[in-house]
C-alpha cells in the first residue's frame, strides 16, 4: 500500500498554482496577493493633528498658562493653509494638516475652547499630538509582500495606499460531484434503500473554508456514462474536481469505471484509516486535477483534510506542506489497524488533552460532527495507552 506521505507528495507535484488575475478590491477578500504592493506616497501623506485642539509653536506655550489669539480654523480636508507666526494659535481638528510654523497641538481639553482667543492651561511639548508624514509607511515602502493572504486588514491597507485593483491568485473553483444510486437530496423523502446525500455539503464547506469557491454539481447515479457527461459539463468552470463514492471494489463503481481507462487518474490503496481507496489525477484538455474520494462520509472528509486542503493551498500560492498538527495527551486507550495510519475522531479537553469519541466507523457522521480533532496514530502502532503524547489535527 502507498503511504499517506507519498500520496500527498504525488498530489502536490501535480497541482499547479493558479494563474494570477487582476481583481477589484471588493472581490479580493480571501485571495492571495500575487504582486508586491508598495505605498506610492508616504502615509500619512502630510503632518497632521492627532487630536481636536489648537496648533501652536511649542515655545509659545512653554510658560502656560497663556492666552493666544486664534487666527484661523483648520478642518480635516483643508488644502491651502496660511503659516502660523509667533504668538498665534489655530483651531485644528483631528486629521487636519498641521500649518507651517506649528510644531505641537494643544488638546481642546487643556484650554477654555475659545474661538477668538484661547486660554491654554498647560504647556505642550514639541510634537505633542502631531502625526508625522511617513510615520505609518514611507513612500516606496512595501506594505504587503507576494503571497500574503488578503483578509480585512490587508484590504484596508490596499485601499489605504490608494489601490483600486490588485493582482491576486484567485480562489480555486472546485466542483463536487457525488455518485451513488442510493443518494437523495436532503429535504426530499427517503425511499427504501436510500440515504440523504451529505458528502458534497461537507466538501463544499471545506473548500470554502480553505479559500476556494465550492459548487455542488448534484448527484450522479451508478452509471459511468452519466458520470462522464456530468464531468464534461462541469470541467468548463472547474480548477479542481472532487468526486465522492464509486472507487472501491463493488460491482458498480462508476468513477473508477469512467476514469480508469483515461489513464490519467490512478486508483490506489493508501495506508490509512479511514480513506484507504483513493483516486487522483488530471482530466480534460486543461489537465484539471481530480480527487476521486471514497464515499463513506468520514472517509471523504478525512481525505479532504489530508489531501485536498494542501492542494488548494498550493493552488492559491500559499506555503506548501501537510495539514498542520499540534500535540496532545490522550485521555483514554486507542486502537489502530497494523500498517495503516489512523485518523481517529477526538475531542480536545482542558490542558492539552484529547480523547477519542465513542464511534469510530467511517459511516458514523454524527460522531465526526461531535469531534473537533483527528488523532493521528502512526502506521507501526496498534495500541496506545492512556496518557500518550500524540499528534492531533484540529478540525
Ligand atoms: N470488498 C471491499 N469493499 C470495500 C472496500 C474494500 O477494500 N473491499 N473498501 C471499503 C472502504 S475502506 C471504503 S472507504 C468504501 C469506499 O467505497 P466507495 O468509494 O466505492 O463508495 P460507495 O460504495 O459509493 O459508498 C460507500 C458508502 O458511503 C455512502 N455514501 C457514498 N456517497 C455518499 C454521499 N455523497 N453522501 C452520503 N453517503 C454517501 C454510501 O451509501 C455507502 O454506504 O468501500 C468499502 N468497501
Ligand atoms: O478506509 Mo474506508 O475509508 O474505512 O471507510
Amino acid at each position: 500500500m502507498k503511504s499517506v506521505d507519498d500520496h500527498l507528495s504525488d498530489i502536490l507535484r501535480t497541482v499547479r498554482v493558479l494563474a494570477p488575475l487582476e481583481l477589484e478590491l471588493e472581490r479580493a477578500l480571501g485571495t492571495t496577493l500575487a504582486e508586491e504592493v508598495a505605498a506610492p506616497v508616504a502615509m500619512p501623506p502630510f503632518d497632521n493633528s492627532a487630536m481636536d485642539g489648537y496648533a501652536v509653536r511649542s515655545e509659545d506655550v512653554a510658560d502656560a498658562p497663556v492666552t493666544l489669539p486664534v487666527i484661523d480654523d483648520i478642518a480635516a480636508g483643508d488644502g491651502r493653509l496660511q503659516a502660523i507666526g509667533p504668538g498665534m494659535a489655530m483651531r485644528i481638528m483631528t486629521g487636519a494638516p498641521l500649518p507651517a510654523g506649528a510644531d505641537a497641538v494643544v488638546p481642546v481639553e487643556w484650554t477654555d475652547g475659545g474661538t477668538a482667543r484661547v486660554a491654554i492651561g498647560r504647556p505642550a511639548v514639541k510634537g505633542n499630538a502631531v502625526r508625522r508624514s511617513g510615520e505609518d509607511v514611507r513612500a516606496g515602502d512595501v506594505v504587503l509582500p507576494v503571497g500574503t493572504p488578503i483578509g480585512p486588514a490587508q484590504l484596508g491597507v490596499l485601499a489605504g495606499v490608494g489601490r483600486r485593483r490588485v493582482l491576486v491568485r484567485p480562489r480555486p473553483r472546485v466542483v463536487v460531484i457525488s455518485t451513488g444510486a442510493e443518494l437523495v437530496e436532503p429535504g426530499l423523502p427517503l425511499g427504501p434503500g436510500q440515504i440523504w446525500e451529505s458528502n458534497s455539503f461537507a466538501l463544499v464547506a471545506g473548500v470554502r473554508e480553505a479559500g476556494g469557491e465550492g459548487y455542488r454539481a448534484g448527484i450522479v447515479g451508478d452509471d459511468a456514462a452519466g458520470f462522464l457527461d456530468q464531468l464534461d459539463a462541469q470541467l468548463l468552470r472547474a480548477d479542481l474536481v472532487i468526486t465522492s463514492g464509486g472507487v472501491s471494489m463493488g460491482a458498480y463503481e462508476p468513477v473508477k469505471e469512467a476514469l480508469g481507462p483515461l489513464g490519467t487518474v490512478r486508483f490506489e490503496r493508501v495506508a490509512m484509516q479511514p480513506g484507504m481507496p483513493q483516486g487522483f489525477g488530471v482530466v480534460g484538455e486543461d489537465q484539471v486535477p481530480i480527487f476521486a474520494l471514497p464515499g463513506n462520509p468520514v472517509s471523504s472528509f478525512v481525505s479532504f483534510v489530508l489531501f485536498v486542503r494542501p492542494a488548494l493551498r498550493k493552488m492559491q500560492g500559499l506555503p506548501e506542506g501537510p495539514t498542520p498538527t499540534v500535540r496532545a495527551v490522550t485521555t483514554g486507550p486507542l486502537r489502530s489497524p497494523e500498517g495503516k495510519r489512523s485518523y481517529l475522531r477526538g475531542v480536545f479537553g482542558p490542558g492539552g488533552t484529547v480523547g477519542p469519541v465513542r464511534r469510530q466507523g467511517s459511516h458514523q457522521l454524527a460522531a465526526l460532527a461531535a469531534a473537533n480533532a483527528l488523532i493521528v496514530v502512526p502506521e507501526d502502532v496498534t495500541e496506545l495507552p492512556e496518557g500518550t503524547d500524540v499528534e492531533v489535527i484540529p478540525l
